[in-house]
């Protein structure tokens, strides 16, 4: 099976790069306004670009702490002990976001790499080519999911379609390509999109300042609405698909993603508009039994009092929880890389990971 082709302008959009011995990042917190990079020389500066999203979306987290795991083992050089003189870098880029775990995956494969390197053995370069190949495998999953995705829609209806998204989970998300826009791009590129409605995704608003600005530059029909206009959306718009991408899949299906993807699960399907959700396999959590488990990211209040440069600080506290879990039952169809799941349920999760599962 062929993946997706890239899209020239998908391509261009890089979140994260080696460069020079450094990991060089698009600072998120600027786009769309400026397109400013921050280089990161050490674990340290990589788990605070994450903590403060100026790296964001699960798999782009993830490679980003493999490259900490890198620039960790270069500025320790040579020693006897690799695990113990990169213990506490390792802890601090797990520590940097407790959600997604793409992040935690990337630094088992990270430390399992190390482990199995001989006494003699480079560390420093063979940990370089360990976050490299996380990187290049994430971009490569994405074409493959955009691939399946867009099958997926063609198999319901090979007219152009409206389509609903949230947040971002595009190439600025990811190693490249995307993950949900990743479907979106190839049904795009199939003549499968008429056109797509951004929810801006408050309050950090990946939706219009992020996704917005991909799918402007793939010259992609777009529109973006406030997170409250979906259901009215849903209503008055013909729309087929809801497509998202995910920061955990709990064993049974159950989906962690941006605050406000549940309730789109719920107007979906009391609106009769499918559900996707699209994810590489690292997304996938085999130990967590169900989504409700999962720790719920809360960050600051500034992120909701700060609007336009003036505060709305009256005094009043806030609540601001960045994610929320989508039930299995609510979810039409799972796409990963290692194929799709219709109707997720836990023994289909884990026929997927067990290799037992066909396209
Ligand atoms: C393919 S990105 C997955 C996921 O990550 C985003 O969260 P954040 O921007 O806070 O890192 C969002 O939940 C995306 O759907």
């Amino acid at each position: 099976m062929q993946p997706a082709t890239q899209s020239a302008t998908a391509d261009k959009v890089k979140a994260l790069e080696w460069r020079g011995g450094v990991l060089r990042l698009l600072d998120q917190r600027q786009l769309p306004a400026r397109e400013e990079y921050i280089d990161c020389a050490d674990a340290d500066q990589v788990a605070t670009a994450i903590r403060d999203m100026v790296v964001r979306g699960a798999p782009a987290i993830g490679i980003a702490a493999a490259y900490g795991v890198a620039l960790a083992a270069r500025r320790v050089g040579q020693s006897e002990d690799w695990a113990q003189a990169l213990k506490a870098d390792l802890e601090l880029l797990e520590n940097a976001r407790p959600t997604a775990v793409n992040l935690s995956w990337a630094l088992k494969l990270m430390r399992d790499r190390l482990a199995r390197l001989s006494a003699h053995a480079d560390v420093p370069a063979r940990l370089l080519e360990a976050a490299q190949s996380i990187h290049q495998s994430d971009h490569e999953a994405n074409l493959t999911m955009g691939k399946l995705g867009m099958e997926l829609i063609r198999k319901h209806q090979k007219t152009p379609q409206n389509l609903l998204t949230h947040c971002n989970a595009g190439a600025l998300a990811t190693g490249g390509y995307g993950t949900a826009l990743g479907v979106i791009r190839a049904a795009h590129a199939a003549g499968l999109v008429d056109k797509v409605f951004i929810d801006e995704t408050r309050p950090w608003l990946q939706g219009s300042r992020l996704t917005a600005w991909e799918l402007e530059r793939d010259g992609i029909e777009a529109s973006i609405n406030v997170d409250s206009a979906a259901g009215h959306l849903m209503k008055t718009q013909t729309i087929t698909w809801v497509i998202v991408g995910a920061d955990r899949i709990a064993a049974n299906g159950d989906v962690v993603n941006k605050i406000g993807t549940y309730s789109l699960s719920i107007l979906a399907m009391h609106h009769g508009l499918r559900f996707m959700v699209v994810a590489p396999s690292s997304t996938i959590d085999m130990a967590l039994e169900h989504g409700d488990e999962v720790v719920i990211e809360e960050r600051g209040a500034a992120e909701l009092l700060q609007l336009g440069g003036q505060s709305l600080d009256v005094g009043v506290p806030v609540f601001n929880p960045v994610f929320d879990v989508t039930p299995a039952d609510l979810i039409d169809a799972i796409v990963t890389e290692k194929g799709v799941i219709e109707r997720p349920d836990a023994r289909k999760l884990a026929d997927l990971m067990s290799h037992r599962h066909l396209h």
